[in-house]
């Protein structure tokens, strides 16, 4: 397997619109992607196509060397973590922190199956990895939103995932909380087996210099795709944006500011 995914020719029709217009869009093994849009640019769409949630009006897509028609994807879907905001509406919350995590292992909300010692071991090391082992027996709701944001982190990693696909996951947080997050998942790209990572983000500063690459998604279309660093230059956001930008780096992270 060389590619993560690829995306070829992809078009999607809605409502004789096309939300999604000609995506080309492979992700090779040993890189770490960033899906970087403005609201409506068509994102959580892309994100839903990759795991097989919708369907592409024209194209063909591979998802960890397989393809999709050929290929059961609630098989599949168990290789693929995906922690998005959508998802915290659809858990339990008065589940204890460590049980949330462990439940990801089922890849179904709540626990359904009776989980064995080794799962909740796991569930705790991925917990402590994610420097949210304090958490054990917080029920999920009293925990901030930065906590939340990690123990949904552990509960994707719980079932080895190969990708893992991160939306708008510091979303929310303030400035301490989103630097611990992009921390530990710093670490977790530094880790032996860590999964392939797909990062979407309205933010460039959030752009850790893990995510080797980064697609600039506009209206729908590829505008941009490449080296982070080739990305994310000025000529390139100003005419994204249709706004002169400065863009600064330090640490090898971007910052934007109108010009
Ligand atoms: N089922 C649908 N039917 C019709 N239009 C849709 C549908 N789903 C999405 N769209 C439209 O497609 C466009 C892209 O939406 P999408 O949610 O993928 O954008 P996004 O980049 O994830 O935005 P945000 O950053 O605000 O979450 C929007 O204009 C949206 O209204």
């Amino acid at each position: 397997m060389n590619h993560v995914f690829e995306m070829k020719n992809i078009t999607w029709l809605r409502d004789g619109k096309k939300v999604l217009s000609d995506i080309n869009w492979s992700a090779e093994v040993g890189q770490h992607w960033a899906l970087f849009g403005l609201n409506g640019s068509g994102k959580t769409t892309l994100l839903n196509m990759l795991n097989g949630y919708i369907w592409p009006t024209t194209g063909e897509i591979n998802v960890l060397g397989h393809r999709f028609g050929d290929v059961d994807l609630r098989e599949l879907r168990k290789s693929i973590g995906w922690v998005s905001s959508s998802l915290q509406e659809k858990l339990h919350g008065g589940d204890k922190a460590q049980n949330l995590v462990v439940s990801g292992k089922y890849a179904s909300i709540g626990l359904y199956d009776k989980p064995s010692e080794e799962d909740y071991e796991r569930a705790m090391m991925l917990m402590k990895q994610l420097r949210c082992g304090h958490l054990i027996d917080r029920s999920y709701v009293t925990c901030s939103q930065g906590e939340q944001q990690k123990l949904l982190i552990a509960r994707a990693l719980m079932s080895s995932p190969r990708l893992l696909i991160l939306d708008e996951a510091a979303n929310g947080l303030d400035f301490i909380s989103k630097e611990e997050l992009l921390d530990s998942i710093d670490e977790l790209a530094h880790q032996n087996h860590a999964p392939h990572m797909l990062y979407v983000t309205h933010h460039t500063e959030e752009i850790l210099p893990i995510f080797t690459h980064t697609l600039l998604l506009h209206q729908g279309e590829v505008f941009m795709s490449g080296l982070t660093r080739d990305v994310l230059n000025e000529e390139c956001l100003s005419e994204f944006f249709e706004l002169p930008v400065d863009v600064s780096w330090k640490n090898d992270r971007a910052s934007l500011s109108k010009k």
